[in-house]
């Protein structure tokens, strides 16, 4: 098992060239410097263990979870072994969570569940379609109460080529445009304002962009759109354009709503880098989540590496106090352990008591077993830490 070095911590990481590139990431790399860290990109074709040792593993890896082939599979099983065998190392963010954000419907239903219904925070409708049978997503979406308009979503919500390509379906005769397997959810009106929330640990800022209009049924045919096309900060889609008709109206974001649904959704999701965004229903004024993104595009977030940074340092002093205590424990239970184990040999003094001299020596193994697995996590624990 491989060390930390904690004199000049290394940072691992791994995100496309194309999103290296947006995010002028060796600008980040210059922070790192300055704080003491090296940052060094990770080999994805080569073993993960020589190439440590790692204090952090930052990553953006959902093109490889999203792939359901062999070689994206090993590759992604692979990384996930790393780090299980070093639970010493900061993950930011951890596999399984991100899994789960991939998949839109396990997304919306962690949103529905949670306690933001308390204070009015939904997410519209929505429903899975995995079937072409158009009889059968009829009575699935009457059966939920999706209604007109719906926005048919990909499955998969991050990381392919298709992911966001969406359809905006106005009647029964449209449902024919659903491309299954896809999450079908109501489509609320909201004045065309979209409130992307990105969070970077503890810190989070709120940048507002283009959205759709406001659209109602109707017999006109589906809208095919590309979600990227329309709620990007320099998006100018015709579909954005309120009609006349429309009141002229800004929705207002609540500071104090804001602050509970971030609060809610980072301990729901167990993530550090994600976005969530947001839409007021014209009217009500309720707020509805529509979309959770694993480590977004964080644009126009201001000083976005230098919060970063400093959410780094904060997950290893954490991570550190967490190693600590633990050690702690494991100490106090092989003091106790070994108390008792002395008490057990004084205490078989031959006479028969209610457990057989056998049944002793069988707790006593097992008593013992444990302190060595014990033992050898913390020693492993102590020997990466110096
Ligand atoms: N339920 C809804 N009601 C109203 N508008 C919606 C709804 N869902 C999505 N939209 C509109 O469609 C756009 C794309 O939806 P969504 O955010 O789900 O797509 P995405 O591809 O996951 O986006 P991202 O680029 O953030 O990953 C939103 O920006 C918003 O304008
Ligand atoms: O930066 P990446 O390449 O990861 O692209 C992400 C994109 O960021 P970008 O706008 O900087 O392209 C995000 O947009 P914002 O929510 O931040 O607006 C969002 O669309 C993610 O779903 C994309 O992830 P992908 O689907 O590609 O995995």
């Amino acid at each position: 098992m491989s060390k930390i070095n904690e004199n000049n911590p290394v940072i691992g990481y791994w995100m496309s060239e194309r999103k290296r590139q947006k995010l002028n990431w060796s600008e980040f790399g210059k922070v790192c410097r300055y704080s003491g860290f090296e940052l060094v990109k990770i080999d994805l074709e080569r073993p993960l263990e020589g190439q440590g040792p790692f204090s952090v593993i930052l990553h953006k890896l959902t093109e490889f979870i999203a792939r359901n082939d062999q070689q994206a599979i090993s590759l992604i099983k692979s990384v996930e072994n790393y780090i299980n065998s070093h639970p010493e190392i900061v993950v930011i963010d951890p596999i399984e969570s991100v899994k789960i954000l991939l998949d839109r419907y396990r997304s919306y239903g962690i949103i529905a569940r949670s306690r933001l219904n308390d204070i009015d925070v939904f997410t519209p409708i929505y429903v899975e379609l995995t079937s072409n049978n158009i009889a059968e997503n009829i009575k699935k979406l009457q059966t939920y109460g999706v209604s007109f308009p719906f926005i048919c979503k990909p499955y998969v919500a991050q990381g392919t080529n298709d992911c966001h390509k969406m359809a905006l379906i106005f009647n029964e005769k449209s449902i024919v445009d659903c491309k299954p397997p896809c999450v079908a959810q109501s489509f609320v009106n909201h004045n065309a304002l979209l409130f992307k929330v990105f969070v970077v640990g503890d810190e989070y800022q709120v940048v507002e962009r283009p959205s759709l209009k406001n659209f109602y049924p109707s017999d006109r045919s589906t809208i095919f759109f590309d979600s990227h096309n329309v709620s990007k900060s320099d998006s100018s889609s015709q579909l954005s354009i309120l009609d006349p008709e429309d009141q002229a109206y800004v929705p207002r974001i609540d500071d104090k709503k804001l602050k509970t649904i971030v609060s809610v959704l980072r301990e729901e999701l167990n993530l550090t880098l994600f976005g969530i965004d947001i839409v007021v229903e014209n009217e009500t004024g309720r707020h509805a989540i529509i979309d959770i993104n694993v480590y977004p595009g964080y644009d126009g977030f201001p000083n976005f590496f230098n919060s970063l940074m400093n959410c780094i340092k904060k997950k290893l002093m954490e991570k550190h106090k967490n190693l600590t205590a633990e050690n702690r424990i494991n100490k106090t239970f092989l003091n106790c352990s070994v108390k008792v184990e002395t008490k057990l040999e004084q205490d078989d003094s031959g006479f028969d008591t209610c457990d057989s001299s056998d049944e002793r020596k069988h707790r006593q193994l097992i008593s013992s077993t444990s302190i060595n697995s014990k033992m050898n996590t913390v020693s492993k624990k102590i020997v990466n830490r110096t």
